[in-house]
């Protein structure tokens, strides 16, 4: 018997999860929106603030912006942080790194590490109060900011993730067409030797700068603990004389990709769900990872993200439930924590009702 698209999208919501993938700023539901426009006396339409058609990847930078300008206060970073942690708990996530541009607002008061603390707080006030979700913090460079700011960004992490262990790494983002990111490579050194794991945003888009500088971080970088965030063009690498050692040393070394299906169709750098990469590295044998990148902004769920996956590239239930096992091996959280995912994954997956 063929499933409806319901049950498959039942299925997706009820398959335990990890979320590697999600910026702060991005992954608001719409009554959290409600909440900070009110709290900030926004007058923006909330209309406005997400996509439900595609636009090409600019306008994303630019409705950040607007949504950043809405997080001003402690307050407001502890209120985003809480309501995702319940909405991804809901989902099933049982697995969710969090990462955030710490931002200093002199109006407010707020200093980056305070924005820090604030996000962890909220981790720690769910998981008092019982939240069946595992949340780890990764401190986000903004590539648009400069390298100062990136070593003030991996000193905060460094000391945060020896007080409790909640910040376990550092994610590289913000604007592919601003700098370059081989300038980083000295700080995303210093920060692996510091312990800190890497989620890099690379080969993000389909032009010769990137290219070039996600050859030059790969090949000094590909022996530390990373990931890289969409990855959109890597495998385009492959059939390029001139990149073709790109793709080979990602699949070489295993280097886990962070896959956001939706994002990538919403900002236009992948023109339709059947030629996205996921199915590229997935067929490979890779590990690839399903994220949501910005539920809110991209007015999506990771369980959705599942359900494209599932119906665009026809992957069975079975491979499914084996695949989110799988993506076990690609979290930053600690040995430990990977464990006893694997026998909880295990365990709900064997109470899971068939559809
Ligand atoms: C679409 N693909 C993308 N590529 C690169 N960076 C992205 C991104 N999507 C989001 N960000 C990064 O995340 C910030 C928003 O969350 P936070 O304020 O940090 O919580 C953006 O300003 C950008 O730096």
């Amino acid at each position: 018997m063929k499933m409806s698209d319901l049950d498959l999208q039942k299925f997706c919501h009820r398959l335990p999860k990890v979320e590697l993938h999600a910026h702060l700023n991005t992954t608001y539901s719409l009554r959290t929106l409600r909440l900070l426009l009110e709290s900030n006396n926004g007058s923006e339409n909330i209309e406005d603030m997400y996509f439900t058609t595609s636009h090409p990847i600019a306008e994303s930078f630019k409705l950040f912006t607007k949504i950043q300008s809405l997080v001003t206060t402690p307050e407001d970073v502890y209120i985003l942080t809480k309501s995702i942690i319940e909405e991804y708990a809901e989902e099933n996530v049982k697995y969710l790194e969090l990462r955030s541009t710490p931002k200093h607002i002199p109006s407010s008061g707020m200093t980056k590490e305070v924005y820090l603390r604030t996000m962890i707080e909220a981790i720690k006030d769910s998981e008092s109060e019982g939240y069946p979700i595992i949340v780890r913090i990764l401190v986000s460079i903004d590539r648009r900011q400069g390298l100062e700011n990136a070593r003030v960004a991996v000193d905060l992490a460094e000391k945060l993730m020896n007080e409790d262990n909640i910040v376990v790494g550092i994610d590289f983002s913000g604007d592919p067409e601003v700098g370059d990111a081989a300038d980083y490579i000295p700080v995303f050194l210093d920060a692996a030797k510091r312990k800190l794991k890497l989620a890099l945003h690379l080969a993000e888009l389909n032009k010769e700068h990137s290219f070039q500088e996600t050859v030059k971080v790969l090949e000094q970088c590909c022996d530390l603990p990373i990931r890289i965030g969409h990855g959109t063009f890597l495998h385009h690498a492959q059939q390029n004389d001139k990149w073709s050692a790109l793709a080979n040393l990602v699949y070489t070394k295993k280097i886990p990709i962070e896959a956001c299906i939706t994002s990538n169709l919403k900002t236009e750098t992948v023109h339709c769900l059947e030629q996205h990469h996921f199915k590229y590295w997935k067929d490979r044998g890779h590990p690839v990872i399903l994220c949501a990148d910005g539920k809110g902004v991209y007015n999506t769920s990771l369980s959705q993200e599942y359900f494209l996956a599932m119906s665009a590239f026809q992957l069975t239930q079975q491979e499914l439930k084996d695949y989110v096992v799988g993506t076990l091996d690609s979290i930053f959280g600690s040995d430990e924590i990977k464990e006893e995912l694997r026998t909880e994954f295990t365990t709900l997956m064997s109470t899971l009702p068939s559809v």
